[in-house]
């Protein structure tokens, strides 16, 4: 688990490595500017391409300083580096940076304070202005300044953080900041990296180790963790000799209305491929023929109208209720019947969902331990509207913590807010998974685990990573525009054996 740290957080972990390693801060802005030049030159190996670097006056204008030395011992032969004075004052490790560019060939132009632009050429602009160290939404002269290279058409990598955007906290409709095609960012991804807003600024990130200390790191416990694929692997197990299908669980799924059936087979198919011993999906009557021929696998126990099915609870060891169950008086009684009955977490999706936000006094029967899977839309129909993700965030931890069960707020990188007040992002998933009835997959994966006998929070997280990776396997090395949530049920049992191998 990597864990995520706040601008504050990584200030306090630098100066913890320079004071512990030890290690001098201009050596580790050194390491950085190695780190930065190692992923530049992959990228960028045309030494003859025309490469422009702004820098600030603090350390992010410092690592720009380095940088442009690097390259220029790269055998970069058209650079052009760009001083904006507009602090009064600049950082140590800056004007250290600035002596040992001054001693090379490299030119170097100053803009001052209310200067024109000059006429910019470089097909590639390294933008260094200001880093995590940014204090204030941009105005003035920097804000001019981000203004103007947004609107060339020239391809901007950034150091660290695209300037004008925040690691952490809100960011707001009408933000400045550099748009960047690619952000080498030092240490760690910044949280607001893997929230939507970041779409408009940040093409794609590559985080390079600079060496801060781990153990430090950890040691700040931070709320924000990243899921990495050791973390999984610890996970999840194979399963074992002599065992037979009473080992993996009986799991109840409790979805699809007449016209919303593909919701329920697309879950049940979820839940068997991911290894539930068995599955039962509980669906209207009308549905039986579909879920026979779809899956002979599944055993079915249908509804009739507004009757309540004879269900016998101790047979369950997970129950995932709500994929295209509807939000009708029926659909509400019967989830009204489920929390009072069950005793034991449940998962909800969906329509499930939608009946919590509009039926607050059923929330009273839910049990500790739950797990509710709302898109962005769903969240907020359940907590209120919110203006941006990090709200979201903040409402997610508070409300996992208060009812005491788990949020998995699906998105880009989904996350998962926790009783324990932990916030886990998931690094797995792509857009071509961006289709209906994913989301229904992923339902019935939780609830296959959960029968399985894996924790809640195991299921959680390695059910998002699972979902993810197999989305991956399936689009990325096809370059597939869409991947069908059917077809990434199936590849389930593979992407779990590749866990555990
Ligand atoms: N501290 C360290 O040891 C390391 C820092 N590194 C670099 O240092 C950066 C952080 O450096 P700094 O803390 O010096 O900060 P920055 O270089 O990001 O910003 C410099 C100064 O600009 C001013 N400022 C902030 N917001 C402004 C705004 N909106 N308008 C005008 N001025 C504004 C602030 O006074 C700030 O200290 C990181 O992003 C990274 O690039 C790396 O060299 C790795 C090691
Ligand atoms: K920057």
């Amino acid at each position: 688990m990597l864990p995520l740290l706040t601008s504050a957080q990584i200030r306090e972990a630098d100066a913890f490595t320079i004071a512990s390693e030890p290690v001098a801060s201009i050596d580790l802005m050194e390491r950085a500017a190695r780190a930065f030049v190692g992923w530049f030159i992959n990228h960028f190996p045309d030494r003859n391409e025309e490469v422009s670097i702004y820098c600030g006056m603090g350390n992010n204008g410092g690592d720009g300083l380095a940088i442009a030395r690097m390259l220029h011992e790269h055998g970069y032969s058209h650079l052009k580096l760009i001083i904006a004075r507009y602090n009064d004052k600049s950082s140590a490790d800056f004007i250290i940076n600035l002596q040992r560019i001054q001693a090379t060939a490299v030119p170097v132009v100053q803009l001052n304070k209310g200067e024109d632009f000059s006429p910019e050429s470089s097909t590639i602009i390294i933008d260094a202005l200001l880093g995590s160290g940014l204090n204030k939404a941009l105005d003035g002269d920097f804000k001019r300044l981000v203004e103007h290279l947004n609107n060339l058409s020239s391809t901007v990598v950034a150091v660290d953080i695209p300037t004008g955007f925040f690691a952490d906290g809100e960011i707001h409709q009408n933000t400045v900041a550099i748009r960047a095609e690619l952000v080498i960012t030092f240490q760690q991804a910044k949280i607001n990296f893997l929230l939507p807003e970041a779409a408009e600024f940040i093409r794609c990130w590559q985080a390079v180790n600079i060496g801060i200390s781990e153990s430090f790191t950890r040691s700040l416990n931070s709320p924000y963790q990243f899921i990495e694929e050791q973390d999984i692997k610890r996970v999840v197990k194979p399963r074992g000799r002599f065992s037979n299908k009473g080992t993996y669980g009986h799991s109840l799924i409790i979805a699809g209305a007449a016209k919303t059936m593909g919701a329920a087979l697309l879950c049940a198919a979820g839940c068997v491929y991911a290894g539930s011993g068995l599955t039962t999906a509980c669906i209207p009557l009308s549905g039986l023929t579909a879920l026979n021929s779809y899956l002979p696998e599944i055993m079915a126990l249908t509804r009739d109208g507004d009757i309540l099915p004879d269900i016998d609870w101790a047979r369950y060891k997970a129950i995932a209720i709500g994929p295209g169950l509807g939000t009708g008086a029926d659909a509400c009684e019967l989830l009204a019947f489920v929390l009072s009955n069950f005793g034991k977490p449940l998962v909800i999706d969906a329509d499930g969902i939608n009946l919590l936000a509009n039926r607050y006094e059923l929330w009273e029967s839910l049990t500790e331990g739950s797990i509710l899977t709302p898109h962005m839309k769903e969240f907020d129909r359940l907590f209120g509207d919110h203006h941006n993700w990090w709200a979201r965030l903040q409402t997610a931890r508070q409300q996992a913590i208060k009812r005491k069960i788990y949020i998995v707020l699906k998105n880009d990188y989904t996350i998962t807010a926790t009783p324990q007040g932990k916030l886990y992002f998931n690094s797995t998933g792509n857009a071509a998974m961006a289709t209906g009835g994913m989301g229904d997959v992923l339902t019935g994966l939780l609830t296959s685990l959960i029968a399985q006998g894996y924790t809640a929070e195991e299921a959680c997280l390695a059910g998002i990573y699972i979902h993810g990776k197999a989305g991956d396997e399936l689009a990325l090395p096809n370059r597939m525009n869409v991947v069908l949530p059917g077809r990434l049920a199936q590849q389930l049992p593979l992407t779990m054996a590749k866990l555990m191998a």
